[in-house]
């Protein structure tokens, strides 16, 4: 397993492999891995990719200034042994200063799917995760990028952004990998006291009870109000639980019956900020 911490050698490594006719792909991640993360690269691989990369970059501007960057969880010896492991054949993983060197002024805003939800909870979020996740696919130049489904509206929004700007990239969607409890893995789980932990599946619990009930007809007003009000009585502070149009992230007062449905959600458990979206009907 190569690892590149320089933009020459990326472009070299990368080059090598075009020239031998392999098909690259890269696994975007922001390093503490787990097996969310390796679903990644295994799925990168059964997708067509003769080569896989991952970029671990944990990405200051997708943090705005009320956002502890430097509480994000870091292990970067662990995570490369995890790659060897999961047999990722190239991992980059430039400093700060190689992804934004000094005098860099362009950022990627895109408007639609962005809106809303985590755009709401945390501005600028998306214009980071854009910017960095287009450097990105410049960098490596790889023919296919997964994506987990676990962050929802990330995943459309960088699909909005390659269609929209013409990148000749492939986002591969990867199912959400949960916990045997149904907890959807995060890096940020590692932060739940031993009670938060116990609670945190109620979560994906009252989730699927809203999709249950309104995939069977009941008012989604009323199931989403009964879903907030079962999450603060098991603890949680939610941000949201929202019925929405899957690729647009649009709200929904009602049932579509033109395209898919997504359930999403943030609540607040502790210090901790848990995300889940569930598909409906
Ligand atoms: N449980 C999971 N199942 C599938 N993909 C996942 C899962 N968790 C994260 N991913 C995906 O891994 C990629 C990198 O995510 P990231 O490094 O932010 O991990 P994370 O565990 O979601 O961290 P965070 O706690 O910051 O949300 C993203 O595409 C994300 O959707
Ligand atoms: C896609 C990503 C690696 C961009 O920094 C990040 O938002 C993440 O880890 O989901
Ligand atoms: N998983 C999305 C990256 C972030 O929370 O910033």
């Amino acid at each position: 397993m190569q690892i590149c911490r320089d933009l020459p050698s990326l472009r070299a490594a990368t080059a090598a492999l075009r020239a031998d006719g392999q098909r690259l792909a890269i696994v975007p991640t922001m390093g503490a891995l787990h097996d969310g993360h390796l679903a990644l690269v295994a799925a990168a691989r059964a997708a067509g990719a003769d080569a896989v990369s991952a970029s671990i970059f944990v990405n200051p501007l997708q943090f705005n200034a009320n956002e502890d960057l430097s509480r994000y969880p870091r292990d970067e010896a662990g995570d490369l042994a995890k790659l060897k492991a999961a047999g990722c054949d190239l991992v980059w993983m430039p400093p700060v200063e190689a992804m934004y060197p000094p005098g860099s002024a362009t950022v990627i805003e895109v408007g639609g799917p962005s809106s809303g939800w985590e755009g709401d909870a945390r501005p600028g979020h998306f214009r980071g995760v854009a910017t960095v996740c287009c450097k990105l696919f410049q960098q490596s130049q790889a023919e296919i990028a997964a994506f987990g489904e676990k962050d929802w509206q990330q995943l459309q929004v960088v699909t909005r952004m390659v269609a929209d700007l013409d990148i000749p990239i492939r986002i591969l969607p990867v199912a959400t990998v949960r916990e045997a409890d149904g907890l959807a893995m995060s890096s940020r789980n590692r932060f739940l006291s031993a009670a938060e932990r116990a609670t945190a599946p109620v979560l994906l619990r009252v989730m699927t009870a809203a999709a249950t009930a309104i995939a069977g007809g009941a008012a989604v007003a009323a199931a989403l109000d009964d879903g907030l009000a079962q999450l603060r009585s098991a603890g949680f502070v939610p941000d949201y639980l929202a019925l929405v149009e899957a690729e647009t992230l649009k709200p929904l007062t009602a049932r579509r019956a033109d395209g898919p449905m997504r359930l999403v959600a943030a609540a607040r458990l502790g210090t901790v900020r848990l995300l889940d979206n569930i598909p409906v009907g």
